[in-house]
């Protein structure tokens, strides 16, 4: 009758009437790991970064791995550490700010229980009433009362007479002795209840019994927090709110109902038959991948050393990257093998453009389906990394093994295959040209791609500023002969730039002889309206320099703004 009455209650799901609310924001704590007997001041460990949230009504599970902070964040929030080690952060308790010397109408349940074993339960439970209850406010009798609501409300009649045991004492059951340390924390009829891994050590019914207990209370005027190690689904179900952390952070706040829909939006889905609880640990310690073939990311604290280790253990990418580029080096060589021979007749036809501009879009083609950003916007909004740390070492990490090196060479082999200038300046010079023009491509992609909200926006946006650059680098169009209004467009063309310096590096100086007829490099950059004065050459190094520090940069700004939207 009792159960019937207790399932209809919790089918409900509303509360008689409802405990406080506990917010808190930018906690940090730390401990400082002084060595003993050492006056010098130690090093800081940081256990709780920045963690904001908030605590409704109702039953709030802390859920983490094994030194996530679950445990330091329930005792910053009970004020149960050290002001010392708490570096910033405030909590407030429905909307007032509590500190530890506010009075808050809370209690604490420990991991170990306090109870003394040759006494009672209902002993033990006096000892905590005539101890915590103050004798103006509370006489015998209402301590008595006290304590018999409290052995009520636990259902601990049974055995409130039966000694709680000791080693050598058998005593009451594993679930009665946790019930009875709940109520030693009920006497004083707390609103806001904490509870460090109330389930730990207790088989799977009686850890069942102990969390309906407390979900009963929770709809009782009682704010429950706790923290929790791989509940069953049964548990799982009576959370109100769920609190994920890992490494001193919070990865997921929100309903216990809405985080299996909230990790399947971000890539991680929860196969059917597994408990919530254990996927959301596995995720978190990695074991579970994202769905996403694109981003071999394992969501964990994902900064610098993810995106080496990642390199370093999928290097299939950049394999493949360097293969195809091998490829296209010497696909190109074959197309424009020893070119100089005829190079009097491609000057005169302006056909010398040609194996220029197919380097340059070999090495610019890839460039533009960088769209991992659009990943990253996901991962930052779910608060995984600093951006900062993610694009740094994206920059250092992803571009140079899986752009430069391969440029690079695609550039050697072609380079020698095509018979282009024999000087070592020219040869670097080539190199720095096409990497520089890649990376300015790179960079695009990646600002635009950070914009973009989806894959298919990225690639419609893309398209547009590549096609413009095309356009008015000079490929399709002669840009002396295009219209005054429009000419403005080739400042902004990677391909000009590109294709400018290429053309300067190979022409300058040379002089070519066909049929007793001399033909001068500079004569044919003349009329290209290509400037080739040293300044001429370096102006193309330096904006395509620049435009990749201003993309870089746009792009930054972008995941940024990202971060702000969380
Ligand atoms: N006083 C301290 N000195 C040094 N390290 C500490 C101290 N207190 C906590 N830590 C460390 O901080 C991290 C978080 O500890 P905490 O007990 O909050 O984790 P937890 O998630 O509750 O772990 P568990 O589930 O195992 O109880 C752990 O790595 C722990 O070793």
């Amino acid at each position: 009758m009792e159960a019937s009455a207790q399932s209809r209650k919790e089918q409900a799901g509303d509360f008689e009437s409802p405990g406080p609310t506990l917010t808190f924001s930018n906690i940090s704590y730390a401990v400082n790991l002084k060595k003993t007997f050492s006056i010098k001041k130690g090093e800081e460990k940081w256990i709780l970064q920045n963690v904001s949230g908030i605590m409704k009504p109702g039953m709030n599970a802390l859920l983490g791995p094994t030194g996530s902070g679950k445990t330091s964040l329930l005792d910053v929030l009970a004020h149960r550490k050290n002001p010392k080690g708490i570096k910033s952060g405030q909590v407030q308790l429905n909307g007032q700010f509590v500190d530890s010397s506010s009075h808050q109408p809370s209690a604490y349940v420990v991991q170990d229980d306090i109870l003394m074993g040759t006494l009672s339960v209902r002993e033990n439970l006096e000892f905590s009433a005539n101890l915590r209850l103050s004798k103006k406010e509370y006489n015998a009798e209402e301590r008595q009362k006290k304590v018999n609501e409290v052995i009520q409300e636990l259902g601990l009649q049974d055995c409130a007479s039966t000694k709680i045991g000791t080693e050598f004492l058998r005593g009451i059951s594993g679930g009665e002795r946790k019930r009875c340390s709940i109520g030693m924390e009920l006497i004083t009829s707390p609103s806001l209840l904490f509870l460090d891994e109330p389930t730990t050590g207790l088989d799977a019914n009686t850890a069942n019994s102990i969390m309906h207990l407390l979900y009963m209370l929770s709809r009782n005027s009682r704010t429950i927090i706790f923290s929790i190690h791989q509940p069953r689904y049964s548990i799982f179900r009576l959370f109100d709110s769920l609190t994920l952390m890992n490494k001193g952070q919070i990865i997921y706040q929100g309903p216990g109902a809405e985080a299996l829909d909230y990790f399947t939006e971000i890539g991680f889905k929860c196969e059917p038959y597994n408990n919530p609880s254990d996927f959301f640990l596995d995720v978190i310690n990695g074991a579970i991948q994202h769905k996403c073939n694109q981003c071999f990311l394992i969501v964990r604290h994902l900064k610098c050393g993810r995106t080496m280790k990642n390199f370093l253990r999928n290097p299939q990418t950049s394999v493949v990257q360097v293969f195809m580029m091998i490829f296209f080096g010497i696909l190109n060589g074959l197309i424009f093998f020893q070119i100089p021979n005829t190079m009097p007749e491609a000057l005169q036809n302006s056909k010398v453009k040609d194996y220029l501009t197919l380097f340059l879009r070999l090495v610019i083609h890839p460039c533009y389906r960088q769209y991992k950003f659009i990943l990253n916007r996901h991962e930052n909004s779910s608060g995984y990394y600093r951006t900062s740390a993610y694009f740094l070492s994206k920059i250092l990490i992803d571009l140079i093994p899986n752009r430069i090196i391969p440029i690079f060479g695609l550039a050697a082999i072609s380079y020698f295959m095509i018979g282009l200038k024999e000087d070592v300046t020219s040869f670097f010079l080539f190199i720095l040209t096409i990497s520089l023009t890649s990376l300015a491509a790179v960079s695009l992609a990646f600002f635009v791609s950070a914009s973009a909200n989806t894959f298919a926006a990225a690639n419609a946006l893309i398209a547009i500023p590549y096609v413009l650059m095309m356009v008015f680098g000079g490929f399709l169009v002669n840009l002396n002969g295009m219209l005054n209004w429009l000419s403005w467009l080739k400042w902004i063309s990677i391909f000009r730039y590109g294709l400018d310096a290429l053309a300067i590096n190979e022409l300058k100086g040379q002089i070519f002889y066909s049929n007793l007829t001399l033909f001068y490099g500079e004569a044919y950059l003349d009329q290209q309206g290509i400037n080739h004065s040293t300044w001429g050459f370096w102006q193309n190094e330096v904006a395509l320099f620049c435009m990749t520090i201003v993309f870089m940069f746009l792009a930054f700004v972008q995941l940024l703004t990202v971060n702000k939207w969380k």
